[in-house]
């Protein structure tokens, strides 16, 4: 199945926009682990706790890069979903016709952000399972659940790399070295005073080589296995696990997870009683910081809700590597004046970048970062996940993660808020521990 190509507009978009097809079928007889034995190299995915989807194949893509890269987004997915024949007997967030997106962090980035429709889609929330299949109305003549079932079999086994063992890894510096990070982090300590400024995001790269291809696969099951508590994502090359939602949309509630502060689970003395909460909890400096991303986040939420809540304080995220101040906000969306809700895509665009991976405020601190760090961030902490044409979706924070820069090679990428009173090395320090999850499931470590 191929999809009619056409290029659009200017601005580098290129879309591939046919009328398109698409049938959902509910797979009453599929088995519990139905998205973990689907994980597939070369497979889109989005799961936390053995739900979620994956997908196969594309039936449409955009790509775009820039300032606009949102709104071209958008703009492509509603003239699709304008021209689409949608059958979907169970509507649920999810089913149905979808694209999975992965959005560059920057406007200046030379990532292409992209919406993929996927060809076959398996999905299972905790009542339904269920396949779509989109194409054109030729394509899909005569689709039934058993041969929607047969092309899922057959789009997973083209998916996936031959067996082999999995390979040597090398880790080496990226595009900022660990000197050059310490360095960056020095010098927004001295430009806060002046600035205006009172919290940058600084991120690093490194880049970890394999003596054979990197099967992303691989990846993505040892991150689901692991790091249950957090939405492992897999978007053409770009894998991770996040704990850091930044919006999800059903039926009209938002919900995000907001994550700001941090502690590394090897610092010494971590095993002592109580040491999370004193060193985090109770921590004035860690609290600070995650008043400013709520704040952020509630600023930016405000507009196009009601009904708000956001907790009075914040809870203490375990992760296996790392311990996070979290805090769940939602609220109920609000309609426009043409009594449209925003839909997940709407707000991942309003809500980007939060102040958790960028700084505070948020405009002033991009801009300072960017010299800082000279790091083209590509999709790294930018959004990641997937919309359906009901405006449901999820997109989390893409952190935590990796891209596949080509077969043998994959860039790693994180960051860490740094407020007047860091200290350097304790950054540098967090930024491994933050990296450890993708170093462990690629088996560096
Ligand atoms: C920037 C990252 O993480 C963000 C920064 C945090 C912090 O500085 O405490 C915590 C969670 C995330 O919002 C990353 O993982 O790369």
């Amino acid at each position: 199945m191929s999809a009619d190509s056409s290029v659009l507009g200017a601005s580098g978009l290129h879309a591939s926009a046919p009328a398109l097809t698409s049938i959902t079928f509910e797979y009453e007889g599929a088995s519990e682990h139905l998205i973990s034995d689907s994980l597939r190299h070369g497979s889109m995915v989005w799961t936390r706790r053995g739900r979620g989807l994956v997908g196969f194949g594309t039936a449409a893509r955009l790509t775009t890069r820039g300032e606009q890269r949102f709104v071209e987004a958008r703009t492509w997915f509603a003239q699709l979903l304008s021209q689409a024949q949608i059958t979907d007997p169970i509507n649920r967030p999810g089913s149905g016709l979808i694209a999975f997106g992965s959005f560059a962090f920057s406007f200046t980035s030379a990532f292409d952000s992209r919406l993929v429709i996927p060809q076959i889609v398996l999905g299972q929330d905790d009542e339904k399972s269920w396949i779509t299949v989109t194409g054109s109305a030729e394509q899909l003549a005569g689709l039934t659940l058993d041969s929607a079932l047969e092309r899922a079999r057959a789009a997973k086994d083209e998916a996936a790399l031959a067996p082999t063992t999995q390979g040597e890894i090398e880790l080496t510096s990226g595009q900022l070295t660990a000197g050059a990070y310490l360095d960056a982090v020095r010098q927004a300590l001295g430009t806060f005073s002046e600035s205006g400024i009172s919290k940058l995001v600084l991120a690093r790269d490194i880049m970890a080589r394999s003596t054979t291809p990197i099967d992303l696969s691989h990846v993505v099951t040892a991150l689901t296995e692991r790091y249950g508590n957090c939405w492992t994502y897999s978007v053409d090359g770009l894998v991770g696990a996040t704990p850091e939602m930044l919006v999800r949309v059903t039926n009209g509630l938002a919900e995000a997870r907001v994550l700001a502060g941090t502690l590394d689970r090897a610092t010494e003395g971590a095993d002592a009683p109580d040491f999370a909460k004193r060193r985090l909890f109770d921590d004035p400096k860690q609290r600070h910081e995650h008043q400013l991303a709520i704040d952020s986040l509630t600023e930016a939420l405000n507009p196009i809700s009601h009904g708000m809540k956001s907790p009075d304080e914040p809870f203490i995220l375990q992760l296996p590597n790392v311990w996070h101040l979290a805090s769940d906000v939602r609220a109920e969306l609000r309609p426009d004046e043409r009594g449209a809700l925003p839909s997940a895509l709407d707000i991942a665009e309003i809500f980007h970048p939060t102040a958790a991976v960028c700084g505070t405020p948020t405009k002033q601190a991009g801009a300072v970062l960017r010299q800082l760090e000279g790091l083209d961030r590509g999709p790294y902490a930018g959004p990641v996940g997937w919309v359906d044409s009901r405006g449901d979706g999820e997109f989390g924070i893409a952190l935590r993660g990796g891209i596949l820069e080509d077969a043998n090679h994959m860039r790693l990428y994180a960051g860490c808020g740094i407020v007047p009173g860091s200290v350097p090395e304790d950054e540098l320090a967090e930024s491994w521990a933050k990296m450890r999850p993708m170093r462990q499931a690629l088996g560096a470590e």
